[in-house]
C-alpha cells in the first residue's frame, strides 16, 4: 500500500504555508488538487486571499528552500538517467510526490531522538469546517453500480458472496486483525503510523510465485517482514468467486495496452495471487488519499477490493493532468460500500485516480446476519474489513524489480500528471528506502521502459496481437 503520498504533499504544503492561518486538510487537498500537485502553487493559492495583508514567506518557507535545508545537495552524478528517448526530462517539477519522497529520505541531520511514533493523523491537521468558497466541483454520491460506472473506472457488485461465507470471512479476519500491524515510515523527522491495521496474504505459493516474501515487505513500507501467512480457506472459496465476477468484467471492457495480456487460452485471465487486507476499526481509522504502487502490479491494474462488516466510504478523486488544469476541476466522488459488496477499481484507476477512506463523523454498528459457530448469539461490530484481492504480474516479480543506490528494490508510480491522450504512458522507478532506514534514501529515479526491462506481454504488443502498429 502506498497510503502516504498525499499525505506528504499535504504536511508539506502546511510546513510551507503561514502557520498563521489555520488551513484545513480539506482546503489544502483542494489547492494540491486546483495545482496539481505543485507543492508551491499549492502554498500559493491557499495564501492568494490574504497576499496583502500577510508578510511573505520567510527563512525555510520556499519549495527549494526547504527542499534544501533538508537534503543533501544532489551530485552531479545524480542526476536523473536519460530516458530511452535521450532526455533527461523529469516528469514533474521539483515539488511532485515523487520527488518529495525521493528528496526526504536524503536528510542527514534526521533523528528520531525523543520523538515518539505518532499516528499520521496529529502530524496532519484534522479537517476544520471552512465557510471559504470551494473551488472545486462539489462531490457527487454514488449510490448505485450505474452511477458508480458512469462516473468512475470502478464497478460496485453488491451481495457477492453467499451470505453464511461473507459472515464467516468477517469473523475469521476479524479474529485475525487483532495481530496485524500498522504501518509506519518516516514523515518529516519522525515516524508516523497508519489510522488503520493491515496485513499481507499471498495464496498457495507454486514455486513460480516465490518471492512474493519480498513483496510483503514492501507492503509494510519496506519493513522486514516473515513470511506472509497464506490466504485462509474461506478467503480462498471467496477468491474463486471474486475471480468470477472480475473476469466477466475484463471481458466486457475496453483493455488498455499496457495491460497484462495473460495467457489468451486461460479462460480467467485475472487470477489474484496476493491479498492485502485492512480493518478499520470504528469511524475514526481510515486510510488518506493515495494511488497504489504499482511495483509488482505493473501498468493499468485490476484490483478487487472486498468489503465486510460495517459500511464506510470509499472516496475517489481525479488527479486532472496537467495540460487540463486551466480547462477543468477535479471532482470527488463518495461511494458507500456495504458489507458483501465488491468495488473493483478497473485498469487506469491507479493511473488517474486517487482513493481513500476517510474518517467519519459516524458510523452505523454492523450486525452479522449469522452468529459465529458454535455461538447462538451474534455479537456487534464498529469494524470495516476490506480484502484487497491483486494480481501480481509475473514481469514485475520482484526478482525483476531495479535497485536503487542504496541497494533496496524501488517503487514504480505513474506520472499522472502527464496522460497522453487520456493514457499514462509513463512510470518511474524511485528509492524507497526513506519510508525506513531513518528517514535516509538516496534519490534514484529512472524511466521505466517496457521493451529493455523485457516486460510484457501486454495487450497492446504486436507478438499479443499482430493488428497492433509497432
Ligand atoms: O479499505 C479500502 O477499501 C481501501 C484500501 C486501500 O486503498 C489499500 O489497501 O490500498
Ligand atoms: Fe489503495
Amino acid at each position: 500500500m502506498d497510503s502516504h503520498d498525499t499525505d506528504v504533499l499535504v504536511a508539506l504544503v502546511l510546513s510551507l504555508a503561514d502557520s498563521a492561518q489555520d488551513h484545513s486538510q480539506e482546503e489544502v487537498l483542494n489547492a494540491l488538487v486546483q495545482s496539481n500537485g505543485d507543492v508551491n502553487e499549492a502554498v500559493r493559492l491557499l495564501h492568494r486571499p490574504h497576499s496583502k495583508k500577510r508578510p511573505q514567506p520567510t527563512g525555510t518557507s520556499t519549495i527549494s528552500s526547504w527542499l534544501s535545508s533538508r537534503t543533501k545537495r544532489r551530485k552531479e552524478d545524480d542526476v536523473p538517467a536519460p530516458t530511452t528517448n535521450g532526455s533527461s526530462e523529469q516528469p514533474h517539477q521539483e515539488s511532485t510526490a515523487a520527488q518529495v519522497l525521493d528528496a526526504l529520505p536524503q536528510s542527514t541531520s534526521r533523528t528520531a531522538g525523543d520523538k515518539p511514533t505518532v499516528d499520521l493523523m496529529t502530524v496532519l491537521r484534522q479537517p476544520q469546517p471552512s465557510n471559504k468558497p470551494k473551488r472545486n466541483l462539489p462531490p457527487l454520491l454514488l449510490t448505485t453500480p450505474s452511477l458508480v460506472k458512469e462516473h468512475t473506472p470502478c464497478t460496485l457488485h453488491l451481495s457477492v458472496l453467499p451470505p453464511e461465507l461473507a459472515c464467516d470471512l468477517f469473523y475469521t479476519m476479524l479474529d485475525a486483525s487483532s495481530s496485524w500491524q500498522r504501518n509506519k515510515w518516516w514523515l518529516f523527522d519522525r515516524v508516523v503510523e497508519s489510522p488503520h491495521r493491515t496485513s499481507f496474504y499471498a495464496r498457495n505459493l507454486s514455486a513460480e510465485d516465490d518471492g512474493w516474501e519480498e513483496a510483503a515487505q514492501y507492503w509494510y513500507n519496506g519493513r522486514q517482514t516473515s513470511k506472509p501467512d497464506v490466504f485462509p480457506p474461506k478467503m480462498e472459496e471467496a477468491c474463486s468467486i471474486i475471480e468470477k465476477i472480475v473476469n466477466a468484467e475484463l471481458r466486457k471492457r475496453e483493455r488498455f495496452p499496457l495491460e497484462w495480456a495473460g495467457d489468451p487460452n486461460d479462460e480467467l485471465p485475472w487470477r489474484a495471487n496476493v491479498a492485502a487486507s485492512n480493518c478499520y476499526a470504528g469511524s475514526k481509522e481510515s486510510v488518506g488519499f493515495h494511488s497504489d504502487q504499482l511495483t509488482y502490479l505493473g501498468p493499468y491494474p485490476t484490483i478487487a477490493s472486498l468489503s465486510l462488516g460495517t459500511r464506510r466510504t470509499f472516496t475517489l478523486r481525479e488527479v486532472i493532468p496537467s495540460e487540463e488544469a486551466d480547462s477543468r476541476k477535479a471532482q470527488t466522488f463518495h461511494i458507500p460500500l456495504p458489507h458483501n459488496s465488491l468495488a473493483i477499481m478497473h485498469a487506469s484507476c491507479q493511473e488517474k485516480f486517487k482513493h481513500s477512506i476517510p474518517p467519519q463523523q459516524a458510523i452505523d454498528i454492523y450486525r452479522p446476519q449469522f452468529p459465529r459457530p458454535g455461538q447462538e448469539q451474534v455479537s456487534t461490530s464498529n469494524c470495516r474489513i476490506n480484502i484487497t484481492f491483486r494480481f501480481y504480474r509475473p514481469d514485475f516479480r520482484p526478482s525483476k524489480t531495479p535497485r536503487c543506490k542504496c541497494d533496496v528494490p524501488t517503487i514504480l508510480r505513474p506520472d499522472m500528471k502527464n496522460r497522453m491522450n487520456g493514457k499514462t504512458d509513463r512510470y518511474w522507478w524511485t528509492c524507497y528506502a526513506g519510508a525506513q532506514n531513518d528517514g535516509n534514501g538516496c534519490n534514484f529515479w529512472r524511466v521505466m521502459d517496457m521493451k529493455l526491462e523485457e516486460r510484457g506481454p501486454c495487450i497492446g504488443d504486436q507478438r499479443v496481437n499482430p493488428l497492433v502498429e509497432a
